[in-house]
């Protein structure tokens, strides 16, 4: 399958890989299953909130305008869950707490420490402050009012979901994403490596972070470098939404991922892309899954991850696509760069950023130790210290 198709550019890619997915369907779960979904239809509240006049502290309420010196008659009682049921003359309070309900009529609460009882009698000592200390219902939000934040769920999320009365959330379904490492050399961590092995990682990594972005993720077993163990891994996928092979992407006589996916029915959309670290990057629909073939070096199968498979994600999940790019000074000077978009392992320090000195695709060590991806496009000339250049910030 090697030299199908032309080596296409970044932005042509991600149109292509993000043609390969659509928005999942709508599932309804519960407000605490929700935390961390994306809400796919907007809710609105189902009542004012607070849904009355509530006391904003503990004291009195009257039905004027307290001076020094006035003196109540105490009628009643509200407290948080207990109105006070009944009507006040000017010469009344109503002993109330923080959260009761205003009884009908009055319009300020006098605090406690403003006021001496004696008995069923206040008098009012100091001078009241200015403030009603009520907080009239509706004040944080109206009946009515819509949500549908354009993120996954925050904590901030749920509480005003709480609030505005909902125990059930609709959210896009999960996007179910399998992932097959492959190399005959790759051992799970743990394993005691013989000659000629390594550990097999950046899968760990990309599973981690497709479970940050929303996604049930199914590690399949390592396949090795055969044409039937890669069917075989082929199959084990089915139902997934989204399969990612890891390794085998390249030209060398053990890289079959687009060949055997090719006999499995793969309609490759690409394969290869201008881009550095990722350059074998291959993708297409095969059944009902996309799937998208990562290089195996470590640092280009996470950088591919971040720059294609959270915007596919967030698809999926009915999510715009957005990427935070910022401007930011270079620490040091930097040489050109060659006719591929290169994501330069980068940390941001002080306000300026140092684009860390070795940018070798093997080197889990350095983009762990990076805090953003410098983007420089093709052919980008050589920059002085100082400089601008852009770069986005690595996910956790
Ligand atoms: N003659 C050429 N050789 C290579 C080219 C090229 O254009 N011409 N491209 C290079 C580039 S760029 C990359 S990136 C790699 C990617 O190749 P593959 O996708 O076929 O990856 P592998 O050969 O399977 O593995 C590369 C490297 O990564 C290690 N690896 C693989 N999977 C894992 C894993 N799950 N965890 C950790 N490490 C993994 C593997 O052992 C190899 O060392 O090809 C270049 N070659
Ligand atoms: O594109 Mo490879 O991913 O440069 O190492």
């Amino acid at each position: 399958m090697e030299g199908s198709g032309p080596v296409i550019s970044v932005a042509a890619a991600l149109d292509h890989l993000l043609g390969l997915v659509a928005p999942l369907p709508t599932e309804t779960v519960t407000l605490r299953a929700a935390a961390g979904r994306v809400m796919s239809e907007p809710l609105a509240a189902l009542h004012d909130q607070p849904p009355f006049d509530a006391s904003a502290m503990d004291g009195y309420a009257v039905v004027k305008d307290a001076e020094p010196d006035d003196t109540f008659t105490i009628i009643g009682e509200a407290a948080a869950g207990h109105p006070f049921v009944g009507v006040l003359d000017y010469s009344d309070a109503v002993r109330i707490f923080t959260g009761a309900p205003i009884p009908p009529g009055a319009t300020r609460v006098i605090i406690q420490e403003d006021v001496r009882r004696d008995g069923d009698r206040i008098t009012v000592t100091g001078a009241p402050g200015d403030g009603p200390n009520i907080r009239p219902g509706g004040g944080d939000f109206a009946k009515g009012k819509v949500h549908q934040p354009r993120t996954p769920l925050g904590s901030r999320d749920s509480a005003l979901l709480a609030a505005m009365g909902h125990g059930l959330v609709p959210v896009a379904r999960k996007p179910v994403v399998a992932l097959l490492m492959t190399g005959d050399e790759l051992r799970p961590p743990g394993q005691v490596l013989a000659e000629g092995q390594i550990t097999a990682s950046n899968g760990y990594g990309l599973a981690a972070m497709c479970e940050a972005a929303g996604a049930e993720v199914r590690i399949l077993p390592i396949a090795s470098d055969t044409a039937a163990s890669l069917s075989q891994a082929f199959r084990l996928a089915a139902g997934a939404d989204l399969l990612i092979t890891i390794g085998g992407a390249s030209v060398g006589d053990h890289d079959l991922i687009a060949d055997v996916a090719g006999d499995a029915g793969l309609d490759l959309s690409f394969h290869k892309v201008a881009m550095r670290p990722g350059k074998p990057l291959l993708a297409g629909r095969m059944g009902d899954m996309a799937l998208v073939g990562l290089p195996g070096n470590p640092v280009s199968a996470m950088v591919c991850g971040v720059i294609f498979i959270l915007p596919m994600l967030r698809r999926m999940q009915g999510l715009p696509n957005f990427s935070e790019i910022l401007s930011y000074p270079l620490a040091d000077a930097i040489a050109a760069n060659g006719p591929r978009q290169h994501y330069m392992r980068a940390q941001v320090r002080d306000g300026r950023i140092t684009v860390l000195d070795r940018q070798d695709s093997s080197l889990l060590s350095v983009l762990r130790d990076a805090t953003h991806l410098v983007v420089r496009p093709p052919g980008d000339p050589a920059r002085v210290a100082g400089e601008g250049v852009s770069a986005l910030r690595l996910p956790a």
